[in-house]
């Protein structure tokens, strides 16, 4: 729903930002750095401001300390019809109408149970199985120092691991070139996919529609029969779609195509990012590594591409070198937008008698990338710090702001409804890469340049390096 322009301010609505092109409005300037966009509206007119982008009103909550009474209203503030409306477009399936197909969301919801507790552990010991056929496989080529891309590397594996975790194994003798045919479509849909998400119709986006529909048609039910040993969490989605006769098969195919961009879209970036950083900084790779052999030393695990390496989910939580340093890449990479939709003309209660006036349809944001880049919370932001997050050799969570506490420190997930359901397994797949790599490789960078982020997918998850950068790798002595 576009909103008319607006020409006078109600009371208590914050201040207006109103762009001098009809209907744009400050679209333009928000897209190229939306970071210091933000920062340079906040310094002018305070911590609550209403923009107008491309016809929408979007009211920013900038201060940290707020964030919790606009995610704990999700009564009034939602969030899935238009995070719905955006996925049906880009991902092409029918919108998820509860009159066309009653309930569907919330069976989907609740499916994502399979991604915690006990069904985590299940998954994610065959994800680290499948990430050790894929480093045994390098492993054998690698005898002498290997060059590769870091980005293209990071992406191979993750992406192959990740599809037969969730999909299962296609059998054929040339099932791994399947899967890689099946990335390379995906790496380019992807390049599309910021563009999408702004809503730019795909008709104008070159071969991306083509693409997205070979995509699709990959996970038609005929195809995903055939593939082996795939995860409870796609299985009962599949279960729940047969159960919706409107929903035809290339419909299902295009859901489960939008369940493995979610699942990969942005842990390969963020997998880049944590490989990147550490191996910029050689401190923070050599206490990596420290923490790696001893948990195999302590639980007698030999390394080398032949033994099996079991991890338990204590293991996993107790790295905590491994943890910090994965979440301080994290901190520099995330730019999610936090969206919510008012549902009615409301006032929203804010801390200290704050308050703001509302209208139906309003957007109100959170954009936690400028938390996780404010010296007042982050000393020197733009430092990676790979223990940041541990305090006296344990996970730290205390963070302060002006000295008090923040509740929200850390946001790459999202939050409150809409927090992304696999963040406990994305946390696990990135530890497992990042132990076998350095379990089994010296790894080095082989190129002296730096890598910035990409800031053209600003709002909309991991950012996407901006070059690629070659990097050394040799099998590791047994002995050191
Ligand atoms: C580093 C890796 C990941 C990051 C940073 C991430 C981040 C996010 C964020 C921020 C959202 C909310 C989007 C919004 O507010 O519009 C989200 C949603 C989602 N994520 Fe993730 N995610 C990651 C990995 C994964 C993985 C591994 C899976 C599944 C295996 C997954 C499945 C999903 C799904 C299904 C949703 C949509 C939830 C819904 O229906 O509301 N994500 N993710």
């Amino acid at each position: 729903m576009q909103m008319p322009a607006r020409c006078s301010r109600k009371t208590g609505e914050p201040p207006l930002i109103n762009g001098w092109i009809p209907y744009l409005g400050k679209a333009l300037l928000f897209r190229k750095d939306a970071f210091k966009f933000l920062l340079d509206q906040q310094k002018k007119l305070g911590d609550i401001f209403t923009v107008h982008i491309a016809g929408r009103y979007i009211t920013f909550i900038m201060d940290p300390f707020q964030y919790v009474y606009v995610i704990r209203n999700s009564k009034q503030l939602e969030f899935h019809e238009f995070a719905d409306k955006m996925a049906s477009k880009t991902f092409d399936y029918p919108a998820l109408s509860n009159v066309k197909f009653p309930d569907l969301k919330e069976n989907l919801h609740r499916i994502y149970q399979y991604l915690q507790g006990k069904p985590l552990e299940i998954i994610s010991d065959h994800m680290m199985k499948n990430l050790q056929d894929i480093f045994e496989w390098k492993c054998s080529q690698a005898t002498d120092w290997e060059t590769e891309k870091m980005y293209k590397f990071c992406c191979s594996v993750m992406f192959e691991a990740s599809f037969v975790t969730l999909y299962g194994r296609v059998p054929a003798a040339d099932g791994r070139k399947v899967i890689s045919e099946i990335r390379d479509k995906f790496i380019k849909f992807d390049a599309s996919f910021p563009y999408l998400a702004a809503n730019i119709p795909i008709e104008l986006l070159g071969t991306t529609k083509k693409v997205r529909k070979e995509l699709i048609h990959h996970f038609l039910l005929q195809n995903m029969t055939k593939w082996l040993g795939g995860s409870k969490v796609v299985q009962a989605r599949q279960d729940i779609f047969e159960k919706y006769e409107l929903l035809g098969d290339y419909d299902k195919a295009a859901h489960h195509f939008a369940f493995l961009w979610a699942s990969v879209g942005n842990t390969i970036p963020a997998t880049f990012w944590a490989m990147y950083y550490l191996l910029r900084h050689p401190e923070a790779l050599a206490a990596v590594r420290d923490e790696i052999d001893h948990l195999l030393q302590s639980t007698g695990q030999k390394r080398g591409p032949t033994y099996n390496i079991h991890l338990t989910r204590e293991q996993l939580d107790n790295l905590v070198y491994l943890e910090s340093a994965l979440n301080e890449s994290l901190r520099m990479c995330s730019s999610s937008m936090n969206i919510r939709i008012s549902q009615e003309d409301f006032v929203l209660k804010l801390e200290g008698d704050q308050e703001v006036s509302l209208r139906k349809g309003d957007w109100i944001a959170l954009y936690p990338q400028i938390l996780h880049m404010d010296p007042e919370v982050y000393e020197d932001p733009k430092e990676y710090k790979f223990d940041r997050y541990i305090e006296n050799g344990k996970k730290k969570t205390t963070f302060y702001k002006a000295g008090r506490k923040l509740k929200y420190f850390l946001m790459p997930f999202g939050s409150g409804i809409s927090m992304c359901p696999g963040r406990f397994l994305a946390m696990n797949e990135m530890k497992m890469f990042l132990f076998l790599l350095l379990a089994h490789f010296d790894v080095e960078l082989g190129e002296n340049k730096a890598v910035r982020l990409d800031n053209s997918r600003m709002g909309l998850g991991i950012l996407l390096p901006d070059t690629d950068i070659a990097f050394r790798y040799k099998l590791r002595s047994l002995r050191n």
